[in-house]
């Protein structure tokens, strides 16, 4: 099993959300963006490197969801979600293909990597 930690970033009330590319595994899923965690290194430390790497902002994570295991049948992950504000730094995209900023109502709509939904409705239910 993978683990994989990703977050769900505000900004200015809205909801940064990333399409997976062509190239990747689960082309053209949208997902919250993070990645795999490294030997050693820690839940949040994880996130805040991966986001730095793949969308150039610095992040403060504020809380953690719970865990979501999926087994896409070739793989199994356990992706480790965190709500995250933005502080500094804008978007640039080094590895997917778009990304959005979206309301919370509009996160229904995506397509998304099929483990991410249970994340997506534990984000809704809450007061935010
Ligand atoms: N970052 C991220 N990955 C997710 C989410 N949901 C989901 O199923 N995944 C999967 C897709 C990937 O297989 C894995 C994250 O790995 P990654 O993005 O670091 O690496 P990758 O698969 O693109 O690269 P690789 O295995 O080919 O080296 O977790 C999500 O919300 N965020």
């Amino acid at each position: 099993m993978i683990n994989v930690a990703c977050a769900i970033i505000v900004i200015e009330n809205k909801i940064l959300v990333t399409q997976r590319s062509e190239k990747m595994k689960l082309p053209l899923k949208w997902e919250f963006p993070g990645g795999k965690l490294e030997e050693n290194e820690s839940e949040i430390d994880c996130i805040k490197r991966e986001i730095k790497e793949e969308i150039n902002i610095e992040i403060e994570v504020l809380r953690k969801l719970s865990n979501s295991i999926y087994d896409y049948g070739n793989f199994k992950i356990n992706l480790i979600p965190f709500i995250a504000k933005h502080i500094l730094g804008e978007i640039i995209l080094a590895e997917h293909k778009d990304y959005k900023l979206l309301e919370k109502v509009e996160l229904l709509n995506l397509d998304w990597a099929e483990a991410d939904l249970p994340i997506v409705e534990e984000f809704l239910k809450l007061e935010l």
